[in-house]
């Protein structure tokens, strides 16, 4: 090997599972816990650069990556393509907990298959290697992807449902307030728009009975006129609901975001669809449940369920594989645009410099960063017009903050074991403790 590949060569990789504060932010399923498991991955070359991966840090997720970690060792940071031959092969079989029918978080990330918890796993490592590799040779990811088409990535203010305080007092407390009413939801926009520049909303919708979250999409076209707005009850409608709602709102959605649950009935409402819309024009249904792997796409695209992907690097598999989703739905004529789970500013980060690659990206990226007052950076990302800028600086341009990250690692050590996996079930429990996951469809 020459000196400058053996520099590339990966001498240690850190796995550090973190907690990050979330606020009681409410979804169809229930309400997100006090706190959120990520998990950050360091990967350290031989030259001594240091590059920064984010994905899920639920237990199942970290135990993929302790031994996809190990293998890692005297590999380049530039064999992305061989990342999932190896982790096919040291991961071990994880079909037995990932059964046919099985999803994550009650469908709130689609299914849940062997391949996808694997590739869920090395978008982190991905994303780590191509930081290192940036830094390791003076250049940005999104140049080692191709190059950016734009200077800054739009993001729409992801708006929610939500308590003042998690219930029995857990958890920190922030400012925000409840907002439980088209009032508070509108008032949490102007918000988000006044602090963030923001210029698109999307409701997480699937809280209330559908007539009310009708009513709060209103109040925000009638505050917000002409802005884009998108309503997104993750699947918890049936079929004549959801066409209702369609009929009633075509005139202000920008799109509808999996109004019901799997391919079949998203086939069903789209079919029905032609003629809502702006100027006569189908509103469009856009998926981050029913088409999050490349397996889903045939089925989905064929019977022409949805119209728009919103990609998540962290479940299909990286930045690169982003680029090759993007590359089929251009293919289709179908849009692509990206989801958001909770996540910190090493995943902004990512997801900032993939999107600055996509030429046929055309609509705001959603993403849960406002909602996180914690972070693992040095600095914070910062939106100014909505956007985050596409900077030049080497890898991804951000710096891990050692302290901080200590600090949220405490605190993942220190819980007994019922906050690592994300559970808004369970979380729900500590308000109704008669809750349980709601049948679908809800309504
Ligand atoms: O667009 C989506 O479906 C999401 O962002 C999924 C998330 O899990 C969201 O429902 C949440 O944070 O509660
Ligand atoms: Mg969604």
């Amino acid at each position: 090997m020459s000196d400058r590949a053996n520099a590339l060569a990966l001498a240690e990789v850190r796995l550090t599972p973190v907690l990050v504060a979330d606020p009681p932010l409410l979804n169809t399923q229930g309400v997100h816990q006090p706190y959120t498991p990520r998990l950050i991955i360091e990967v350290v070359t031989e030259g001594g650069v240091t590059g920064l991966g984010e994905t899920y840090g639920d237990a199942g997720y970290l135990e993929l990556a302790k031994p996809l970690a190990a293998s890692l060792i005297g590999r380049p940071v530039t064999d992305l393509n061989g990342l999932p031959a190896l982790a096919a092969e040291v991961c071990g079989d994880v079909a037995a907990a990932a059964g046919p029918d099985a999803v994550d978080v009650g469908g709130l990330r689609g299914v849940r298959t062997a391949d996808k918890l694997r590739l869920s796993v090395l978008s982190g490592f991905e994303v780590a290697c191509l930081d290192a590799w940036g830094k390791a040779v003076g250049l940005p990811v999104h140049a080692l992807l191709g190059g950016k088409v734009r200077d800054a990535v739009e993001y729409s203010a992801y708006l929610f449902h939500r308590w003042a305080a998690h219930p029995g007092g857990r958890g920190e407390r922030d400012d925000w307030g409840a907002a439980l009413d088209p009032a508070g939801v509108v008032a949490q926009a102007r918000r988000f728009a006044d602090t963030y520049g923001f210029t698109s909303f999307k409701l997480k919708g699937g809280v209330f009975e559908p007539a009310r979250e009708v009513a709060t999409i209103r109040a925000l076209a009638e505050a917000f006129p002409g802005r884009p707005l998108r309503l997104d009850p993750n699947g918890a409608w049936s079929v004549p609901t959801a066409l209702a709602v369609a009929e009633e709102l075509g005139d202000v959605l920008e799109y509808l975001e999996d109004p019901v649950s799997g391919t079949a009935r998203m086939a069903e409402v789209a079919a029905a669809l032609g003629g809502t819309g702006p100027g006569g024009a189908r509103l469009p249904l856009a998926t981050n449940m029913c088409v999050t792997t490349f397996d889903e796409i045939a089925e989905a695209f064929t019977r022409d369920a949805v119209q728009i992907v919103l990609s998540d690097h962290h479940y299909w598999g990286g930045l690169r594989a982003t680029r090759e989703l993007a590359a089929v739905c251009a293919a289709f004529g179908v849009g692509v645009a990206m989801h958001s789970n909770t996540h910190l500013g090493i995943s902004l980060a990512a997801m900032t410099q993939v999107a600055a690659t996509l030429p046929g990206l055309r609509y705001a990226c959603d993403s849960h960063y406002p909602w996180q007052t914690e972070d693992v950076l040095t600095e914070r990302l910062t939106f100014h017009d909505g956007r985050v800028a596409v900077g030049d600086a080497p890898g991804l341009g951000v710096e891990l903050d050692r302290d901080r990250l200590a600090v949220l690692h405490r605190r993942w050590l220190a819980d007994d074991g019922t906050l690592r996996d994300r559970d808004d079930v369970a979380a729900m429990r500590h308000a109704d403790p008669g809750w349980t996951a709601p049948a679908v469809p809800r309504w």
